[in-house]
């Protein structure tokens, strides 16, 4: 064993040393680069690159540069007898075998998906120990595939206490999941997952995936993660830069709608009016409504000639562009240049063929200007949405028998500039009703389960193209309008065939606390089954929340890793001063609606009936809150806790 142990450190300092080699010649092109590319803009693109590849050479921790190790039987084909280590990335130089091969590498795939039943040629699996910082190999635990025993480093790797933001689980991916990270680019697929089965990993690991396997396809900034609110989102933001891809867009949707100045909020009802997918018919209506049949026949000067339109072959263009359906964009232009064809018909009769330059001119000129103007006036989104929110004949014209008066009420209103979150999204409908928004090749939609069908249609038209992975949890729904199932909501996000499969392995929250929380569901969702057996759930009961809470805290610093003390939004403030007192940076004070995605070692659950009144899906919040737990939950409770509970 220790001889191995030996070989196995002297194995990583050549990995160490081959490495280093790789850092020195992307530095050295850096340097290089600048000075001999043959432009000022080649030398930038170039001097780019080569410094983002050093930066992610250079951010390999100086630690674990492989975490596994394969070796093959005689039958495994061409991998026959050979072995291969397994990293973060590849480590090598030039076209030689490499000392350690990417995660992402075909054949790595055997490392998570070999098994007892189906060995794919894999002799023996080694994992490997690691000591962190200095990381050092400690030691390796080898998993002869046909024993099918659970390896021991697996197993710490899961219950392993947290601190700090998330980490990637190359080491560990699981079989199942793996399948849904290597899915081929163009396979939209849901992933369906109780807390902690890993959703947000896969999706992550995904994109890192996706990445490697179409680097001639896929440039860095087609690939978009979508999470719900930015604490989630400097939560997940280390885990793709540890798997080297430093550049991905990662944001909110809120983000990437930023159309009008958002200064205020909506009232309930008229959020849940915006957020209908009804709302959508409602704006074509409005927009599709300032299209008009003309008033007069054109009549356009041409040197020496005058060319006429009549009025009635002018109504009928309008009426086919309008059947065609084009974007109302494309539907303008598809307009003037038929018009301008006409004329062009006519004036060839006359004079012969005409210049590209001509039929530019006719079609810029006045007579055609007006036409246009008049029958597809050209429409600035925020425009048409504001005067349909401030102006009541507006508003029914392009909403009656789509929605009730009281909805129309609802959500009309007199300042035409108090934009809300809601608005911007109706904007953003407008504006992809007249273009086409840039798209992405794939999305990555996390939570999708709190997504509108209006949130879900402007990521929809943002992939139109391209793929989409939708992770969620239908119990996990908190907003108004959470999707009950996941069929309709794939229709929405425009990937009605999109595959449901689901994860029901739990990697965070120990038996005991899901048995707790599950007590909570009131949807028909699979069942997640936890990987861990430690851990444990405290129920105190106490006449001063405050001082209960401090308590708990003080109780749950005698343990290692994170503590998450999470309470009804209203009394986050409160709570959160009175843990001034404890003064430990390993804690912190969190509002029930921001907990969603996060995770802590110990979870303090502050008074779950407050959390449960505080909003009409109470429940599901409750629910959120109790599995953000990865060791420990204490609730801390003066009131009775909600009956679901018991
Ligand atoms: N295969 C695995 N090996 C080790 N850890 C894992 C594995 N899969 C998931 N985890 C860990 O389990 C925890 C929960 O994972 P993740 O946050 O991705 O779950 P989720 O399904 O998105 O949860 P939620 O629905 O509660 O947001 C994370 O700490 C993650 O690193």
């Amino acid at each position: 064993m220790d001889t191995e142990l030996a070989e196995e450190q002297e194995y990583l300092r050549a990995a160490r040393k081959t490495l280093t080699q790789m850092l020195d010649h992307a530095r050295h092109r850096v340097a290089t680069g600048e000075t001999i590319a043959g432009d000022g803009y080649t030398a930038e693109v170039l001097g780019r690159l080569l410094r983002s590849r050093a930066k992610e050479l250079a951010e390999e921790p100086d630690g674990p540069l492989f975490f596994g190790r394969l070796r093959f039987g005689p039958d495994a084909g061409d991998h026959a007898d050979q072995q291969y280590y397994l990293g973060r990335r590849r480590i090598g130089l030039g076209a030689e075998m490499p000392l350690v091969i990417d995660w992402r590498a075909p054949v790595s795939s055997r490392f998570y998906r070999a098994t007892a039943t189906d060995p794919m040629g894999v002799q023996v699996r080694r994992r490997y120990g690691w000591s962190t910082s200095p990381a050092e190999l400690t030691g390796y635990e080898d998993e002869h595939i046909t024993s099918g025993l659970p390896s021991r480093y697996l197993t710490e790797e899961i219950e392993r206490p947290r601190v700090g933001p998330m980490r990637d689980i190359v080491a560990t991916i699981q079989a199942d999941q793996d399948q849904l990270v290597r899915a081929d680019l163009t396979t939209s697929t849901c992933v369906q997952g109780g807390p902690g089965t890993g959703k947000t990993a896969v999706g992550l690991h995904r994109v890192a995936y996706l990445l490697y396997a179409y680097r001639e396809r896929l440039r860095r900034d087609s690939v978009l993660v979508l999470g719900p609110n930015p604490a989630f989102l400097r939560y997940i933001s280390a885990v793709l830069p540890t798997l080297g891809e430093v550049e991905v867009e990662q944001g909110t949707l809120d983000d990437l709608l930023d159309s009008v100045p958002v200064r205020a909020t909506d009232a309930a009802a008229a959020a849940a009016v915006k957020h209908d997918v009804r709302m959508a018919k409602v704006l074509r209506r409005a927009l599709y409504g300032r299209i008009r049949p003309p008033a007069e026949p054109i009549t356009i000067a041409d040197g020496s000639y005058r060319w006429r339109v009549p009025e009635e072959y002018l109504a009928r263009l309008v009426v086919s562009v309008r059947r065609e359906a084009p974007t109302y964009g494309l539907g303008r232009e598809r307009l003037r240049a038929r018009v301008v064809g006409l004329v062009q018909r006519q004036a060839e009769r006359r004079v012969g063929a005409l210049s590209a330059a001509w039929t530019q001119r006719i079609g810029r000129s006045k007579p055609v200007k007006d036409l246009l103007e008049h029958c597809w006036p050209r429409v600035r989104p925020v425009d048409l949405v504001a005067e349909l929110l401030t102006d009541s004949d507006a508003m029914s014209a392009a909403a009656d028998g789509i929605l009730t008066p009281a909805e129309q009420n609802a959500i009309g209103r007199r300042v035409k500039n108090r934009w809300t979150l809601a608005d911007a999204l109706l904007v953003d409908e407008v504006a992809g009703l007249i273009d086409h928004p840039p798209g992405y090749t794939h999305i990555v939609v996390d939570e999708a389960q709190d997504l509108s069908p209006m949130q879900c249609r402007a990521i929809a038209r943002r992939c139109r193209y391209g793929s989409l992975t939708v992770l969620g949890d239908v119990a996990q729904g908190t907003t108004p309008w959470a999707a009950g199932s996941w069929p309709e909501q794939l229709g929405h996000l425009g990937q009605p065939d999109a595959s449901v499969t689901p994860l029901t392995t739990g990697f965070r929250v120990p038996a005991a606390v899901l048995e707790l929380a599950d007590r909570l569901l009131d949807v028909d969702v699979p069942r997640t089954r936890s990987y861990r057996t430690d851990g444990w759930v405290n129920c105190r009961h106490t006449d001063d929340l405050i001082a209960g809470v401090v308590s708990a805290v003080r109780d749950a610093l005698r343990y290692e890793g994170s503590i998450g003390v999470i309470t009804a939004d209203a009394a986050a403030e409160r709570v959160s001063a009175a843990l001034t007192s404890v003064g430990d940076p390993r804690v912190n004070t969190i509002p029930a609606s921001l907990a969603k995605g996060l995770e802590y070692d110990h979870v303090v659950a502050v008074e779950p009936a407050d959390i449960v009144d505080a909003e009409p899906r109470g429940t599901n919040r409750l629910y959120v809150v109790l599995t953000r737990a990865v060791s420990r939950l204490d609730v801390v409770h003066s009131r009775p806790l909600p009956a679901a509970l018991g």
